[in-house]
């Protein structure tokens, strides 16, 4: 909204982050285990007596492998051990090279922060639409997205509301929704941290030097990086349908999503089989999810997974709305979005902002043509 590229009619106050303090707890010594389930999938499972406040439980049973990310957790200030490095590596290598996700626990993201900003959203969406399309999205990218006016998958009706906001600018939203911008500058300052760990990790395992996808993202923070955060809502499918179309299949473009969502169903990715898994709700973890540009410049060793949302309808158990809020991290705009190729017949790669300004676009103009 607030850079060169991005304006719209919601204004160009803008501002830096303001950083936050982030504590620093010492976990040395951790011990670990590693445990293939009976579901005959890999899952880990760790436990952390001395950091117990930001693990929980491991999931249930699932196709969706669990990272703890130790040490590399948002709310540890010093620079992990090279072992620790390591084991996080190892372990997301793995997750991405099979099903392109991961839930992470000991990620050091506050409940709080994840919690209060989803019902902040939630309280956004509830109000009267022409107050919400007082926000209304732009061709760019930030603001509210009506029900059903995208279409990811191209057919059919997707059944979701959204908000799209970049940390770095204050000022439109605060008028009608002011927790949004209150909670996401602290949120951000562990997001961008927990991503800038993950992303050593990602250049580490694929032999470059650690800061190689640090440094392609070296506007994030600021008003002109295309990183944004998006909350979408999701009502409760009604009348005979037992479950419609929340968030057409679809995978994302940037280099890494965090997911964070309520205790609701419908998220599936598809696996390796080309079957849809659901991805349950597991309290206390984050999901994250590889995006296209991580598939890309690991030269296709991680999978950026197809996902959707499938609402289940109202006559069903465990019926709640779903709400969930990303932190879709992308790179610099001018980045490629594939390495060049080294046959100079080849086309060059589009950059990073005009491919994910055509998806967004052509989203929106299928939702417009229904
Ligand atoms: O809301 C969800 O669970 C998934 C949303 C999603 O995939 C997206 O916004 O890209
Ligand atoms: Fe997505």
């Amino acid at each position: 909204m607030c850079s060169n590229f991005l304006h719209t009619k919601h204004g160009t106050d803008c501002d830096r982050v303001r950083p936050v303090i982030i504590n620093s707890i010492a976990c040395p010594n951790r011990t670990t285990t590693t445990s293939i389930t009976a579901c005959n999938t890999t899952s880990s499972s760790r436990r952390h007596s001395r950091c117990s406040s930001m693990q929980s439980e491991a999931p249930p049973c699932s196709k969706v492998p669990t990272v703890d990310v130790g040490d590399l957790g948002a709310h540890h200030a010093e620079e992990p051990c090279q072992q620790e490095w390591e084991r996080v590596t190892r372990e997301l290598e793995q997750a991405f090279s099979d099903i392109g996700c991961a839930y992470l626990t000991g990620h050091g993201v506050p409940d709080h922060l994840i919690n209060e900003m989803l019902s902040t959203g939630v309280a956004f969406f509830k109000q009267q639409e022409e107050v919400k399309i007082r926000w209304a999205k732009d061709m760019n990218l930030h603001g509210y997205i009506k029900m059903n006016s995208e279409r990811f998958a191209g057919a059919g009706p997707e059944l979701h509301e959204g908000f799209v906001f970049n940390p770095a600018c204050y000022g439109p939203y605060n008028e009608e929704v002011p927790l949004f911008m209150t909670l996401l500058v602290p949120l951000h300052e562990f997001c961008r941290t927990l991503s800038r760990r993950l992303m050593t990790c990602f250049a580490l395992s694929v032999g470059k030097n650690r800061d190689y996808f640090v440094n392609m993202h070296q506007d994030s923070g600021t008003k002109n990086s295309l990183s944004t955060y998006r909350l979408n809502y999701y009502p409760l499918a009604s009348g005979d349908q037992e479950e419609v179309v929340g968030f057409g299949a679809h995978a994302d473009y940037t280099t890494i999503t965090l997911l964070f969502s309520n205790d609701s169903k419908g998220l599936q990715v598809r696996d390796s089989a080309g079957q849809w898994v659901d991805v349950a709700y597991v309290p206390g973890t984050i999901l994250l999810l590889a995006g296209e540009f991580l598939h890309f410049h690991s030269y296709k060793r991680f999978k950026a997974p197809m996902h959707r949302v499938v609402v289940p309808s109202e006559y069903q158990p465990g019926r709640l709305h779903r709400v969930t809020c990303g932190f879709f991290d992308h790179p610099d705009s001018h980045q490629p979005m594939w390495p060049p190729s080294e046959d100079p017949t080849s086309p060059a790669p589009p950059n990073v902002k005009d491919y994910l300004l055509a998806i967004m676009r052509r989203a929106v103009d299928i939702g417009a043509k229904k």
